[in-house]
């Protein structure tokens, strides 16, 4: 049995498979994870949703900035934009089925005790304990799939507060928690979330620090997987911060690690997505 994690899909079907070709990954044994951001941009959104769900208990997946957007668009409350390349999937049959399965995703992945590691889309605050992060993934999760989800998904658009506080509460609380996990790339020093600069950390402003540079013992202690920085790609991250989203969509390619011993497996994009 192997443990494959991959990134950023954003309808990159084929770049997908054949990465899964490449392992000989075996549904009955294997376990893939996927960092989120299945939709939007490539082709195929349609084909990368219903194959994920079609996996069942072989694979498991947060949610990313995308998913969340494409489920406020499902929902009525935000427009398609052309650039998501999405009306196959709203013409499919099942479509309210997959985005019902999506709903339902997780915006954080523990396995910490079993396998030392966590996924979220974009990463976990500075200013978190895992602890912290799990009981706010919690809230977020239990909204979506039994709260006023409409509500949430309509209240989450916008960039503030951008700092913790344990007594933050209500729609500014899972606010913050979804900006975290599927938003954040830079923080200033002093931990605040910056969301404006999505450019690599070479040409980055000096006040800006990518999120897993500042200070926080949980980068130490367990492995942090995620994807949603394309721009990231090559650049050095710290021991236990893995950084899967190497732009396949922006016509690089795409990273899948296998756990167990660390090896990274790409697949070329095979098309130009963006035109
Ligand atoms: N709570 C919330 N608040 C606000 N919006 C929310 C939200 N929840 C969901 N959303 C939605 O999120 C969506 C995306 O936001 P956008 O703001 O539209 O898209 P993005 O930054 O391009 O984000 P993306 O996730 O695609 O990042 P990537 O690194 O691939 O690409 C980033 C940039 O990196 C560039 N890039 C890629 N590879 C690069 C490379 N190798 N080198 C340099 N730059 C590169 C690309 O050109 C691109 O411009 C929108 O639909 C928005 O509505």
């Amino acid at each position: 049995m192997a443990t494959y994690i991959v990134g950023d899909l954003q309808g990159c079907f084929d770049e997908l498979q054949l990465l899964l070709q490449q392992v000989e990954f075996n549904p009955t044994a294997d376990k893939l994870y996927l960092v989120g951001d299945l939709v939007a941009r490539g082709d195929q959104s349609l084909e990368c949703l219903r194959f994920v769900k079609s996996l069942g208990a072989a694979a498991q997946t947060v949610l990313g900035n995308h998913d969340l957007h494409l489920l406020a668009t499902a929902y009525g409350i935000k427009k398609v934009k052309a650039k998501d390349r999405v009306d196959a999937l709203f013409a499919a049959p099942d479509f309210n089925e997959l985005i019902d399965w999506l709903r339902h995703q997780p915006l954080l992945i523990d396995c910490s005790q079993q396998q030392g590691f966590v996924i979220t889309h974009a990463g976990i605050s500075p200013e978190w304990d895992l602890a912290t992060a799990k009981q706010c993934a919690h809230e977020v999760e239990q909204v979506l799939q039994q709260g006023d989800y409409k509500q949430l998904l309509t209240e989450m658009y916008s960039d503030q507060p951008d700092h913790w506080e344990d007594s933050l509460s209500g729609i500014d609380r899972l606010r913050y928690s979804i900006n975290v996990f599927t938003r954040m790339r830079y923080c200033f020093t002093n931990k605040h979330l910056e969301f404006a600069c999505k450019l690599p950390p070479a040409e980055a402003p000096d006040n800006l620090k990518a999120w897993f540079e500042l200070t926080n013992p949980l980068y130490q202690q367990t492995a942090i997987l995620f994807g949603h920085w394309a721009s990231l790609i090559g650049y050095p991250t710290p021991k236990n911060i893995y950084a899967l989203d190497t732009g396949c969509v922006w016509g690089n390619y795409m990273t899948m690690l296998r756990w167990e011993d660390k090896q990274f497996f790409t697949q070329t994009a095979i098309k130009d997505y963006i035109k």
